[in-house]
C-alpha cells in the first residue's frame, strides 16, 4: 500500500498525518510548535517541519505529499530565496489603514464603490488579513525592503518550496530558483491579486498584476505557479521525503488551511463547517462565489474546483487560552465551570476582540465584559461569557453566510477548542442547529494527505477522482437553542 503525508503548517504549530493512500487509513504523525507572535521568520516553519517530520517517523516511505497552511502570510523573497523580513501573519493588523487604502483607491475615492469592486474581482473586500494590505504596507513602510522583493509567496508555498529542496544556496540542495514556486487556487485566492474564477473553467483561475502594482508599488516580482486541484508541483528532496520511492515523491499543489478542512471532511453544499482554532471560520463550499461588498464573507476557492464561502474572525481558541489563564483552569476545568453557569450566563456578556477583529472590520477594537455584578463575578459566570461571546462571533458569520444564500443543513465543528465539551453544548444553544463533532484529528494535514493521495492517483491514471475516505462524526448533539445568549450580545457588540 502506498503511504501519503499531509501537512498544516497552521499559526500554532506544524501537524503532520502519514495515511494508507487507498483506504485513508492513519499510520502515523507528528507536531511541533511554532513561536508566537503575529510576524515569524519562516524558518521557524521549516524547523518544525522536520521535528514533526522526525516525531511522524520520517517521511522516506511516502510516494507523494502535500502542504495545507495557515493562509495570507506575506513570505517575501529576494533575488537569492532569502526571506527579507518576518512573514506578516493573517493575524497582524499593522495594515489595516493600508487596506482602507486600498479599498478607496479602487474606489476612485468612494469606499462603497472600492469594497465592491475588490469583491467584485477577488471575491472579498480588502483587509489587514490579505496578503496585499501586507505588501502596501511594505512598500509605505519599509521602502528598501519592498525594493529587494523577487518574489511573493504564501506560508504552503514556501514550505512546499523547501521540500522540494529550493532556497537560499547556503541552505539547501538545489538553490533559489524563484520560477519553482508553486500554489493552488484556494491559497492564491486569499491574497488580493488573484480572480478564482477568470477563464480556464474555474481550474486555474488568473493573477491580477495590476492589483499587485496597486500593492506593491510594482510587478515585476514572481509569483507562485498555481496549479489544478491535482496537478503536481514537482518532487520532494530525497533528504526530506520519499527516498525510498522511484523518482522521489510528489508533491501535490497544497491548500489553504480552510479549503484543507474542507477536502478533509469530504463537505459537500449544505455542510458548513465551524473551525475553532486561532481564527474562527465559518465555511461552505458552493459552486460558484458571491461578492459580498459588505465584506462580511470571503469568496475564496476550495482545493477542488468549487469555491469557499467563508466568515473569519481573529478571536477563538485563545479566548479559551485566555480564560484559562485569568481562572488558572486546565481546559477540562474551563469546560465544567462554563457549564455550571446558566445560559446566557445571567447577563455576564464578552465581547471577545481580545486581538481587535476582522469580521467585523475592527482592527483596534480590544474585548470588553459587560453585565459585571456581584452575582455574575463567580468563576463559573466568567468561564460561560468567554465561550459564550467567542461563538457568538461565529454565529454573526454564519448569519453572513445565510444572506449569501448558502445552503445550511449539516453543522461540524473542529478545531483545537471543538475538544471542549463546554464549546459543543453551547455551540447547539447559540447556532440553534444539530452541531456534529467528528472525530479528534487534524483535518486540515487530513486534507492535504487526501490530496497528495489524489495527485499519486491522477499520476497513476489521468483523471481519477479524491480517493473517497471517511471522516467519522464522533458525537452528535440535538439543537438546543436559547436566543437570549445572542440577543444579549447582540446589544451590546456595537458598543465597543
Ligand atoms: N480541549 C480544549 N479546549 C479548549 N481549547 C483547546 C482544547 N484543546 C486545544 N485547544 C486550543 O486549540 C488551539 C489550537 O487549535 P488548532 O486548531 O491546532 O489551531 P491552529 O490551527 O490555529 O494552530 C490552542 O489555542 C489550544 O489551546
Ligand atoms: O485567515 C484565515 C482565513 O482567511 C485563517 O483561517 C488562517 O488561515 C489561519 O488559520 P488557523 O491557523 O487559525 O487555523
Amino acid at each position: 500500500m502506498p503511504l501519503v503525508a499531509g501537512v498544516d503548517t497552521s499559526t500554532q504549530s506544524c501537524k503532520i498525518v502519514v495515511r494508507d493512500a487507498e483506504t485513508g487509513a492513519l499510520v502515523r504523525s507528528g507536531s511541533a510548535k511554532h513561536p508566537d507572535g503575529t510576524e515569524i521568520h519562516p524558518d521557524h516553519w521549516w524547523d518544525a517541519f522536520r521535528e514533526a517530520a522526525r516525531e511522524a517517523g520520517g517521511l522516506d516511505d511516502v510516494a507523494a505529499i502535500a502542504v495545507g497552511g495557515q493562509q495570507h502570510g506575506m513570505v517575501a523573497l529576494d533575488a537569492d530565496g532569502r526571506v527579507i523580513r518576518d512573514a506578516l501573519l493573517w493575524n497582524d493588523t499593522r495594515s489595516a489603514p493600508a487596506a482602507e487604502d486600498l479599498i478607496h483607491e479602487l474606489g476612485d475615492g468612494d469606499r462603497t464603490t472600492g469594497a465592491q469592486r475588490w469583491a467584485d474581482v477577488t471575491g472579498s473586500v480588502l483587509v489587514a488579513s490579505l496578503t496585499i494590505t501586507k505588501l502596501r504596507w511594505l512598500r509605505d513602510a519599509e521602502p528598501d525592503n519592498a525594493a529587494r522583493v523577487a518574489a511573493v509567496a504564501l506560508p504552503h508555498d514556501w514550505l512546499s518550496w523547501r521540500i522540494a529542496g529550493y532556497g537560499p544556496a547556503d541552505s539547501s540542495p538545489l538553490g533559489p530558483d524563484l520560477d519553482a514556486l508553486c500554489t493552488d487556487r484556494s491559497d492564491a485566492s486569499g491574497t488580493g491579486y488573484y480572480d478564482a474564477q477568470a477563464s480556464d473553467g474555474g481550474t486555474t483561475g488568473a493573477y491580477r498584476r495590476d492589483l499587485l502594482r496597486l500593492g506593491l508599488g510594482r510587478d515585476d516580482v514572481a509569483l507562485p505557479r498555481v496549479l489544478a486541484p491535482s496537478e503536481p508541483g514537482g518532487v520532494a528532496h530525497p533528504s526530506i521525503a520519499g527516498g525510498a520511492v522511484d523518482g522521489g515523491a510528489l508533491i501535490g499543489p497544497g491548500t489553504g488551511d480552510n479549503a484543507g478542512a474542507a477536502l478533509g471532511l469530504g463537505m459537500q453544499p449544505g455542510d458548513i463547517a465551524i473551525s475553532l482554532g486561532t481564527s474562527g471560520v465559518v465555511s461552505a463550499v458552493a459552486p460558484r462565489r458571491t461578492a459580498d461588498g459588505s465584506g462580511a464573507i470571503n469568496g475564496f476557492a476550495d482545493a477542488t474546483g468549487n469555491a469557499l464561502m467563508l466568515a473569519v474572525t481573529l478571536n477563538a481558541a485563545r479566548v479559551l487560552d485566555a480564560a484559562r489563564s485569568v481562572l488558572g483552569a486546565s481546559f477540562d476545568e474551563l469546560s465544567d465551570l462554563a457549564l455550571a453557569a446558566p445560559a446566557g450566563s445571567d447577563g455576564l456578556v464578552l465581547v471577545p476582540y481580545l486581538e481587535g477583529e476582522r469580521t467585523p472590520n475592527r482592527p483596534d477594537a480590544t474585548g470588553t465584559l459587560h453585565g459585571v455584578r456581584l452575582a455574575t463575578s463567580t468563576r463559573e459566570h466568567l468561564a460561560r461569557a468567554y465561550v459564550e461571546g467567542m461563538l457568538c462571533g461565529l454565529a454573526d458569520g454564519l448569519d453572513a453566510l445565510r444572506a449569501q444564500d448558502v445552503p445550511v443543513e449539516r453543522v461540524l465543528l473542529i478545531g483545537g477548542a471543538a475538544q471542549s465539551p463546554a464549546v459543543q453544548e453551547v455551540a447547539t444553544q447559540v447556532f440553534g442547529l444539530p452541531i456534529s463533532v467528528p472525530e479528534p484529528g487534524e483535518y486540515v494535514a487530513d486534507g492535504a494527505a487526501r490530496q497528495a493521495a489524489w495527485v499519486l492517483a491522477t499520476a497513476g491514471s489521468p483523471g481519477a477522482g479524491a480517493p473517497e475516505w471517511s471522516a467519522a462524526v464522533a458525537r452528535t448533539l440535538d439543537a438546543d437553542p436559547r436566543p437570549v445568549v445572542r440577543e444579549q450580545y447582540a446589544a451590546v457588540r456595537d458598543l465597543v
